[in-house]
């Protein structure tokens, strides 16, 4: 049994002459939380469509559960539950007859099932309330849990926290984190915002325009955005060889022209800056300071969510 429940190698996938996604290569294996994250329209959609088939790559590989090949790839994807598309929900009835219905579908044997279902997902209790009376929240859980019903492997959802709330958005946290723990389920879940997946992801990857820009752990984005000195000055650059060859800091970078973050020896903040006093530069601002993911997310995709 492959480690890997998806392999794709440059894929894209171009609409017109316009990449929507370009030359993407990502890897999950067995049991990651895998957040894919990025501004709107930055092709994260695109990307799970090609994945579940939903539409054919321009090119590039894909690889599910070890296997390439259509034939092995359609097999694959029964073992994928998604709510990419949104989900057939029949506003007149109830969660348990919404549910019923999919097993029928999907071909379930185990009537147990939707009893299971409506439980890990926090709907048990909703009786003869109808789907067109539930809360967003409530209709975002019974998609939820239609893609559950058939008690697939991988789980491909788009954007689940959209348009919740912020208790709303800890349910769902929680509830991923739960599928994970409790069914061994592989998720890849997308969002436009980093804060919103953090806390849950075991891996991110950043996508921008298109590309994908960044692939790490939650331990080594953990790394990244920790403590760091702060520096405003007009002479970054000057700055920099100065704290390297006085304080022998190797972790240093010019993040603008006027901007540099020291991400070691933060405690001796005061005597950098009598350092770079001394040597005629002017710093306007010196600080410790620990990067919000959200900024470290738009430092690196270079733009303002829209
Ligand atoms: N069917 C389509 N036809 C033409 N262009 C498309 C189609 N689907 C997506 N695109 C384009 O591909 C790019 C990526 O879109 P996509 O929906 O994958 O991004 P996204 O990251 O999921 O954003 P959002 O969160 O806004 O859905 C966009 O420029 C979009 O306009």
């Amino acid at each position: 049994m492959s480690e890997y429940v998806l392999r794709t190698r440059d894929i894209s996938k171009k609409y017109g002459g316009a990449y929507a996604i370009n030359n993407v290569s990502i890897e999950i294996k067995r049991g990651q939380i895998y957040g894919l994250i990025g501004l709107n329209g930055a092709g994260k959609t695109s990307f799970m469509r090609v994945v579940c088939g939903l539409v054919s790559p321009s090119s590039g590989e894909l690889e599910l559960f070890g296997q390439t090949g259509e034939k092995e790839l359609q097999r694959g994807r029964r073992r994928i539950g998604q709510s990419i598309e949104t989900p057939a929900i029949y506003p007149n009835l109830t969660a348990v007859q919404n549910l019923e219905i999919q097993r029928i579908i999907s071909g379930v044997p185990d009537k147990n099932a939707i009893t299971k279902t409506l439980e890990i997902v926090g709907l048990a209790d909703t009786g003869n309330k109808k789907a067109k009376n539930f809360s967003l929240g409530m209709r975002q859980r019974l998609a939820l849990a239609i893609a559950l019903i058939p008690n697939p492997e991988f789980l491909i959802l788009d954007e689940p926290a959209n348009g919740l709330d912020p208790r709303g958005i800890i349910e769902t946290r929680e509830l991923l984190r739960r599928l994970a723990r409790e069914r061994g389920l592989t998720l890849l879940v997308s969002s436009h915002l980093l804060d919103e997946l953090a806390q849950v992801a075991t891996h991110y990857g950043i996508i921008d325009k298109g590309r994908l820009i960044k692939q790490l752990s939650a331990d080594e984005l953990a790394l990244e955005s920790r403590q760091h000195i702060r520096i405003i000055t007009k002479d970054a650059a000057k700055a920099i060889a100065l704290l390297k060859e006085n304080f022998g800091v190797t972790d240093c970078q010019a993040v603008s022209a006027n901007e540099l973050w020291v991400r070691e020896q933060i405690e001796r903040t005061g005597e950098m800056n009598t350092l770079l006093v001394r040597h005629g530069i002017v710093v306007e601002s010196i600080a410790v300071t620990e990067q919000k993911l959200e900024e470290y997310f738009l430092n690196l995709t270079g733009g303002m969510n829209t």
